[in-house]
């Protein structure tokens, strides 16, 4: 559950008079997300989120993802939609906060996945590349190799407490990705994010994607390893090829993959593995006393980072 910052009556009241979407019957915090705070605003005129931006975001960014969520809305990717206030402006302030209303999106996401959902998503995020692929703006990924160096940094003195060894596993990943990390790469907006708890289906149909908060512009082929990580794997830690096969060809089929991305797709996925190992260790070596929220497991990404050190090529992955 992730509820941070909790509004108060008169703050909720002054915020919602400079919006036109009627008037405000309940507006609850949601029991999911792990970055943001969340809530559902239910209003004469329906359902909206409103969401209370914390820690990771920073409010110089929020133009970017709001920019970009009209434009892949405009493209046909299924996608929240911004809400502006009456004054022509999503973004203002709320209980300190930067926050902003978007638009309820129908759906739920998937809590045991399928091959179906997989390939229904190979399809969906190779559609999000494209449609990017002439969005104006650009945003550095502030989680790649110089964010995972501080985030080593910062947690690496601590990381054995979590696991014995840890530690030194994540100084050797680092020093090697350093070394091998591709940078002639296709580039373009990715998600960066697109964990099954952000992309909704309705009757085994895929209906849109949310969460755009970590989006930024890298690597085409990492968005798709980091699906990979997230979606092809069994609660257990074992990997489901048979899934990963129907992810990568459904977004092959859309948006071929290059040599070179393909050479390289073993390495991304490491990267994306540290990724949110790191990023999980460090909310789980700096748990927020008092917060609603579910810390994930790190172990669970350093045990797909050991899988992909082993892996030689894509065709391990399901593709030849
Ligand atoms: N546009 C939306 N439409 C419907 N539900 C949403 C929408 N945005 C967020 N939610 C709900 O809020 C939850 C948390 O949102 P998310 O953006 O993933 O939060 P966080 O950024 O904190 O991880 C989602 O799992 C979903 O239940
Ligand atoms: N997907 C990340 C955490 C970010 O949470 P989300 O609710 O924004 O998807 C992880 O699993 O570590």
């Amino acid at each position: 559950m992730a509820v941070y910052t909790e509004p108060s009556d008169d703050e909720l009241r002054d915020f919602l008079a400079e919006y036109a979407i009627g008037d405000a019957l309940s507006c609850k915090g949601i029991a999911e997300g792990v970055e943001n705070s969340n809530f559902l605003l239910v209003t004469t005129q329906g359902p909206f989120i409103l969401t209370l931006y914390e820690k990771r975001v920073d409010p110089a960014d929020l133009p970017f993802f709001l920019d970009l969520m009209q434009h892949l809305a405009g493209k046909g990717v299924g996608c929240p939609l911004p809400v502006n206030g009456k004054d022509g402006r999503a973004l203002r302030t709320l209980a300190g906060r930067p926050a902003a209303i978007i638009t309820f999106l129908t759906g739920m996401w998937p809590r045991k996945i399928t091959v179906e959902h997989c390939r229904a998503l190979g399809t969906a995020l190779a559609a999000l590349h494209v449609a990017g692929a002439d969005f104006p703006h650009v945003r550095r990924n502030s989680l790649s190799l110089d964010g995972w160096r501080s985030l080593a940094a910062s947690c690496v003195a601590r990381a054995d407490a979590c696991e014995a060894g840890l530690a030194a596993a994540i100084t050797t990943e680092l020093a090697e990705l350093e070394q091998a990390w591709p940078s002639e790469l296709p580039v373009g907006v990715i998600h960066a994010d697109l964990f099954p708890d952000n992309v909704f289906f309705q009757d085994a149909k895929l209906t849109g994607l949310i969460d755009f908060y970590f989006a930024c512009t890298d690597a085409l082929a990492y968005d798709l390893v980091i699906c990979l990580n997230a979606w092809c794997f069994e609660p257990d830690g074992a990997f489901n090829a048979t899934k990963a096969r129907a992810l990568m060809r459904a977004y092959v089929a859309v948006r071929p993959l290059n040599q070179a991305e393909l050479a390289a797709l073993p390495v991304l996925a490491r990267g994306a593995s540290l990724r949110f190992l790191l990023t999980r260790l460090y909310d789980w070596l700096n748990r927020v006393d008092g917060a609603l929220v579910r810390v994930k497991d790190p172990l669970e990404y350093a045990r797909k980072l050991r899988f992909h050190r082993q892996v030689r090529d894509a065709g391990e992955y399901g593709l030849d």
